[in-house]
């Protein structure tokens, strides 16, 4: 029944209304989303987002992100989870003893013949050195952990935590902009309660660090849809690489090109997302929705508006499966901000004001101060025999998916 969900999906069924002739952007109704039955928890607090915002390569990007959120009146709809630190404990599950050890020598700032060593634990450059990194890594980590425990405890079948996402980050290394992979910690974590969990990586780049984590399992199947051209970071994630050993065919890849619109991204992703659903039975979903594939990104790369991540969301909560959304991507911080407030709306089903609410940082949002983002005029450089090509690539690998008998989990 899954496929007649997909027309559901496609793009005619819903119309965000323009600005003009709406007081609302419309989201879909809201009895189509499950959240009206359950509480949406959200992971925040002051200090994760304090040490988010001295990202050097998006600050303050976390604190426009929450007060839109908190301007929009939608905090009190959800309960507003503080999470814990990491410990080392924690993170050694997946990053290894060296890059930790090195991650907080870093902290200790007497130490300065760190430059030579960081090379090799891929800091410097897209990843700089700077005394708060380990705290940074302890907070994302616990915030991403805590998002698995609320899971794994039944307390809730919706998390949202727009400061995780992390998705490029290496067993011993930085990577992207990435210093540690609180997916991959998370993910770990849940596979202590759930044996299967399909990963979801919406973002504009390719979710290397989660897929080499887990190519060689088929108890987290990992979808990642992505730019995939020559030169474009990380250069992975071809439609050919389907995973190794007992994890072949459980790693999805969908490269794409240029200049890709909402009208080709949701039907594509969607119908792929249907036939993972219906192989493999996934039974938590881990979402992460970065967003530097919107119009208007200075990654000027794709050109999708909140609207195409809203509709793949929306069939992921169509499934009832315990879900977490995570953060990840986006440059552009107000239409960052836009789109998780317009996400986190959606979920929640709750209908939001076409102009941005008054807050400390409404003035980021000129000239229009609208919720809404419109799509670009670039060249789509996606041709539909190049789309039909890949789905027809995509789904035969899917084929290949057996139906697994239950497992014992992982003690
Ligand atoms: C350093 C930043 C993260 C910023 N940036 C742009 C944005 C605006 C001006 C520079 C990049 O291309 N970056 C990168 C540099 C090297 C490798 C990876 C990335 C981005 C990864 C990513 O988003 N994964 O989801
Ligand atoms: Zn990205």
């Amino acid at each position: 029944d899954s496929a007649n969900k997909i027309d559901r999906y496609s793009v005619s069924n819903f119309t965000s209304k323009n600005c003009l002739t709406e007081s609302t952007a419309v989201v879909p109704d809201t009895r189509e989303t499950t959240a009206g039955k359950f509480t949406v928890c959200y992971i925040y607090s002051p200090d994760l987002i304090e040490r988010c915002d001295e990202l050097h390569k998006i600050p303050m990007r976390a604190s426009m992100v929450h007060s839109l959120i908190e301007a929009y009146g939608l905090l009190r709809h959800m309960q507003v989870i503080s999470p814990t630190k990491a410990t080392l404990e924690d993170m050694k599950q997946f990053h290894s003893e060296d890059y930790l050890n090195f991650l907080g020598k870093i902290a200790d700032e007497d130490d300065d013949n760190v430059d030579e060593e960081a090379h090799q634990y891929g800091l410097g450059y897209d990843c700089p050195v700077y005394k708060g990194v380990y705290n940074l890594a302890c907070l994302v980590s616990g915030a991403t952990l805590k998002a698995a425990d609320l899971l794994i405890s039944l307390q809730a079948r919706i998390i949202i935590n727009w400061f995780g996402g992390w998705h490029h980050a290496k067993r011993d290394s930085a990577a992207g902009f990435c210093y540690v992979n609180d997916i991959v910690m998370g993910i770990q974590r849940l596979r202590q309660r759930f044996d299967r969990v399909l990963y979801v990586d919406l973002d504009l780049h390719h979710g290397d660090g989660v897929e080499d984590a887990f190519c060689t399992t088929n108890k987290v199947l990992t979808v990642s849809v992505h730019k995939h051209s020559p030169g474009f970071f990380p250069g992975t994630g071809s439609v050919t690489d389907v995973g190794v050993g007992k994890g072949k065919y459980y790693s999805v890849n969908i490269p794409l090109h240029d200049g890709i619109k909402d009208e080709q991204f949701v039907p594509l992703v969607c119908r792929i997302l249907a036939h993972v659903k219906d192989r493999y039975k996934p039974e938590v979903v881990v979402c992460q929705c970065g967003a530097d594939g919107i119009a208007g990104d200075p990654m000027e790369s794709f050109n999708l508006t909140p609207v195409a991540l809203m509709k793949c969301i929306y069939l992921l909560l169509s499934w009832n499966l315990p879900i977490m959304l995570l953060g990840g991507g986006g440059y552009h911080h107000a239409n960052t901000a836009r789109c998780w407030a317009y996400i986190t709306g959606g979920v929640l089903g709750r209908k939001l004001a076409c102009e941005i609410p008054d807050h400390k940082f409404l003035m980021e949002y000129g000239p229009d101060y609208e919720l809404q983002i419109e799509v670009g005029n670039m060249k789509n450089h996606n041709s539909i025999e190049f789309l039909k090509r890949v789905y027809k690539q995509v789904t035969e690998n899917i084929s290949h998916i057996v139906q697994q008998e239950e497992e014992k989990t992982i003690q």
